[in-house]
């Protein structure tokens, strides 16, 4: 029996590990179980944030703190060039702040803190940056979702779990009736958006971190989008950088706004 990030047990049925010596565009994949377990709840933390850019004195990010607790969304806005960006790059590990830190705090039920902080890892934070349709460099959505995936020979047992959860994150982001031998470039708008999503997914992170998510969408798109947000963040903690404040007002459970010079503080949104 596995524990998911979820917090959640996989109880595998029992199966036999099919070779998968080809991976055809139709997947099939054995049934599992999911049970939801009582567990303590971790929070995405960070303190006391300080950025320079290397080699100079500019200060972009001053003294930043703010706690996201798990399965929530939350939103920064403010003026562009205030420094929205330069903090997700941090928080996705692109760079490293001046000073300060970025940690996983897990809490019991009596609200105190059950272990030391963890560090954020990179591997263990999702980043989609604005237009990610932009860098898609495949010609087929399977070989776009498994770019950088291990090369692997033989060892069918990781492969079962790998394609597992690339069926998982295609599902989630409601691609399962695209053809995984279609050109990325040739689908909608929206469905860009999600086979960049399902990229992020694969490997469940601890945070899931969006640049203008709903930028360059028509109407449809958009609403798709903030349906897609609302059914991911029933799993997953997200952060997202947006303008698009009135679209996304319903999911946001906190909200900072970033004021020009690089100070973060937490405010309603301004609707
Ligand atoms: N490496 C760097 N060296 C110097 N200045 C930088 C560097 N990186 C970013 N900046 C400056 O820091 C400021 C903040 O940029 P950032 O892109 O984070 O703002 P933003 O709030 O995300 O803006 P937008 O909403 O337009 O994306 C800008 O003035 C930018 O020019």
């Amino acid at each position: 029996m596995a524990t998911s990030p979820f917090g959640l047990r996989l109880l595998k049925s029992p199966i036999s590990a099919a070779p998968m010596s080809r991976v055809s565009s139709r997947l099939e994949f054995p049934r599992v179980q999911i049970l939801r377990v009582n567990c303590d709840y971790s929070c995405f933390e960070v303190r006391d944030v300080s950025y320079h850019p290397p080699g100079t004195q500019l200060s972009l990010l001053k003294s930043i703190s703010f706690s996201l607790p798990e399965k929530s969304f939350g939103i920064i806005f403010g003026q562009s060039g205030s420094g929205k960006t330069t903090l997700l790059q941090l928080l996705a590990g692109i760079t490293k702040p001046t000073s300060g830190s970025i940690y996983i705090q897990k809490y019991g039920k009596d609200g105190n803190p059950s272990q030391s902080p963890q560090p954020l890892v990179p591997e263990r934070v999702g980043i989609v940056f604005q237009f990610p349709e932009r860098y898609f460099v495949a010609d087929n959505v399977l070989d776009e979702v498994t770019f950088g995936w291990p090369r692997l020979k033989g060892d069918y047992q990781l492969k079962e779990h790998l394609a597992l959860r690339l069926q998982r994150a295609i599902n989630w982001v409601g691609l399962s009736g695209i053809s995984l031998d279609k050109d990325p470039h040739s689908l909608s708008g929206g469905y860009k958006r999600r086979l960049a999503l399902a990229i992020q997914l694969v490997n469940i992170p601890d945070l899931l971190i969006l640049d203008e998510p709903l930028a360059g969408l028509d109407w449809k798109a958009r609403a798709d989008v903030v349906k897609l947000l609302k059914h991911l963040k029933k799993e997953l903690t997200v952060l997202v950088v947006s303008h698009d404040l009135r679209e996304l007002a319903n999911l946001v459970d906190r909200s900072w706004r970033m004021e020009m010079g690089g100070s973060l503080k937490e405010e309603s949104l301004p609707l």
